[in-house]
């Protein structure tokens, strides 16, 4: 039989509150805490970074505020830069490419709840990975939703909620989040 993990991680509905899944939150909010109780520029917060998420480049800058549901399911590339308050809930995979940029406020959201209320009330939820292509940029407040890919050197605006994929080389804005310009890569 399956664990609530392992239901988690392939994508079906699984109990959050399980013991082993309330030990990892337990772990990753313990480490988040520590890394907010430094101060700036203490080196000490980038070794408890490496500890917490899945996978870092050798530079990346994660500003103040920064929240997480496990840590190891968030895959980071090269040169990685989150402004304040950067939120990902990664119950499924986060993978991010190099060179992405989050401004102030970004959400990452892998996790969701059914919609027929009998299964949310008993607790159940689910989680669709989210992938981030290289070079991307998010505006500030821009929410990414589970199952969605952003392709590489895209730029979505400011106050976007993105719902479904969008594409490499685009220019994207809005709620639901849609294409408005096609960018030539120089
Ligand atoms: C690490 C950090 O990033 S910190 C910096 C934080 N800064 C930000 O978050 C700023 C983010 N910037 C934006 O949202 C900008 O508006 C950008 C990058 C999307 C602008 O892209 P451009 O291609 O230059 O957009 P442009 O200004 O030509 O607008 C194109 C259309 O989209 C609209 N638009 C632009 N941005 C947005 C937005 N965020 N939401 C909704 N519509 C928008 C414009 O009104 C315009 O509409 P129109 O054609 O009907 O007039």
């Amino acid at each position: 039989m399956k664990s609530e993990k392992q239901k988690m991680l392939s994508g079906e509905l699984y109990l959050a509150t399980d013991n082993e899944l309330l030990s990892e939150r337990e772990r990753a909010s313990q480490l988040v805490f520590e890394i907010h109780s430094l101060p700036p520029g203490n080196p000490q917060k980038q070794l408890l970074f490496k500890k917490l998420l899945g996978t870092t480049g050798n530079s990346f800058v994660i500003e103040k505020g920064f929240h997480c549901d496990y840590g190891y399911n968030i895959h980071l590339g090269e040169n990685f830069y989150a402004n304040v308050n950067c939120t990902i809930l990664d119950c499924a995979e986060v993978r991010i490419g190099n060179n992405v940029l989050f401004a102030p406020n970004v959400g990452i959201y892998t996790a969701g709840h059914p919609l027929d209320t009998t299964l949310r009330v008993a607790g159940q939820e689910f989680a669709y990975p989210v992938t981030i292509g290289d070079n991307v940029w998010l505006g500030a407040n821009v929410l990414v939703l589970p199952n969605v890919t952003i392709g590489a050197n895209t730029v979505i605006g400011a106050g976007s909620v993105v719902t479904k994929n969008i594409p490499a080389n685009v220019v994207a804005v809005g709620n639901p989040c849609r294409v408005v310009k096609e960018l030539t890569t120089s």
